[in-house]
């Protein structure tokens, strides 16, 4: 318990920080070009995809992708099977390497993420199946979205330490707050794998969400949910928007949440970037409604544009 708990204060600790405006640029393997938002002084994106392309054998995956995501927005892709939706979230988190192109959270720029350093860049995710320690409570689930802030070496000398337990109590408090917020108080001690699947998607939810990232990305999150749960947890998603000012972008198959839930839809053919902008002129795209006719499953079509 006390090792999940060591963590928060400890922002002094990160090895980098989210600081925009004072972040220095890392890691870009090659020279980043300056983005158009900070030449012309504009607020820079949370994220920004430049040119990403991304190949697997002779198979392009994403083909020459830009993408800008402003601060507080939720941001939806889509796109039939096979479209690239899940390669683009996972450059974006790190675990592919673009043959092309440059990932930027804030003003850091990356040929590749660093997905060690994800959480210290104020990025969080959640997978599509889920990744929650089954046996462990609710609460105890919640704490381990804290637990990359603090290097454990450090954290050996802090045991037993008035630090120590500061931070445990920040961090308990922490938990308790994103549990309380997203209604899950009444089971913070249930074990979670016990939990029915929709509420384990909300546990997931909160521990992605008590480090408060700036950036939450969502991986199919109404998958296997019940249609109330659905709304439910669209609802979280929604306030945790709201309430800090999250940017969230999620890949998702049900278009009808979609089109309810985002700001801004990104639509993906074939690796390439076919559309971008507010539902209402996504539903009504030509060349999006025909990527959709184009391939026959059910519940791509639903939305139906
Ligand atoms: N690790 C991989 N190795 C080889 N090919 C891959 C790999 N990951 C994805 N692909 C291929 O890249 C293309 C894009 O796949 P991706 O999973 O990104 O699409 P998607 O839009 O998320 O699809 P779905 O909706 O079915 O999950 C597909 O043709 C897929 O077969």
């Amino acid at each position: 318990m006390l090792l999940s708990g060591l963590t928060t204060s400890l922002d002094v600790l990160a090895l980098e920080t989210w600081a925009p405006g004072t972040a220095r640029q890392v890691l870009a393997a090659e020279p980043a070009n300056v983005p158009a938002h900070a030449a012309s002084g504009a607020r820079r994106p949370v994220l920004r995809l430049a040119s990403v392309s991304l190949s697997f054998g002779g198979l392009a995956a994403l083909r020459d992708v830009d993408l800008d995501v402003a601060e507080g927005e939720i941001r939806a892709v889509i796109g039939p099977n096979g479209a690239g939706k899940s390669s683009l979230l996972n450059v974006v988190s790190g675990l592919y390497r673009p043959d092309q192109g440059e990932v930027w959270l804030g003003d850091h720029a990356f040929r590749q993420v660093p997905t060690a350093r994800l959480a210290r860049h104020g990025v969080a995710r959640t997978f599509q199946n889920l990744a929650l320690f089954k046996g462990l409570s609710v609460f105890d689930n919640v704490l381990m979205g804290l637990a990359h802030r603090v290097r454990v070496g450090f954290l050996r000398q802090l045991v037993g330490t008035p630090l120590a337990r500061r931070i445990e109590a920040e961090n308990r408090a922490a938990a308790e707050q994103v549990i309380g917020f997203l209604h899950l108080a009444d089971m913070s001690d249930r074990i979670a794998g016990t939990l029915p699947y929709g509420l384990q998607k909300r546990v997931e939810l909160a521990r992605a969400l008590v480090a408060r990232p700036k950036l939450l990305l969502l991986d199919e999150p109404f998958a296997g949910v019940t249609l109330s749960e659905k709304q439910e947890l669209a609802q979280h998603v929604r306030n945790a928007r709201d309430r800090y000012g999250t940017t969230i972008v999620l890949i998702e198959h049900d278009i009808g949440i979609v089109m309810e839930l985002s700001d801004h839809i990104a639509v993906l053919d074939y690796g390439r970037k076919i559309a971008d902008g507010p539902p209402a002129e996504i539903r009504t795209n030509q060349a999006v409604i025909d990527a959709y006719l184009g391939v026959a499953h059910e519940d791509e079509t639903e939305l139906a544009i």
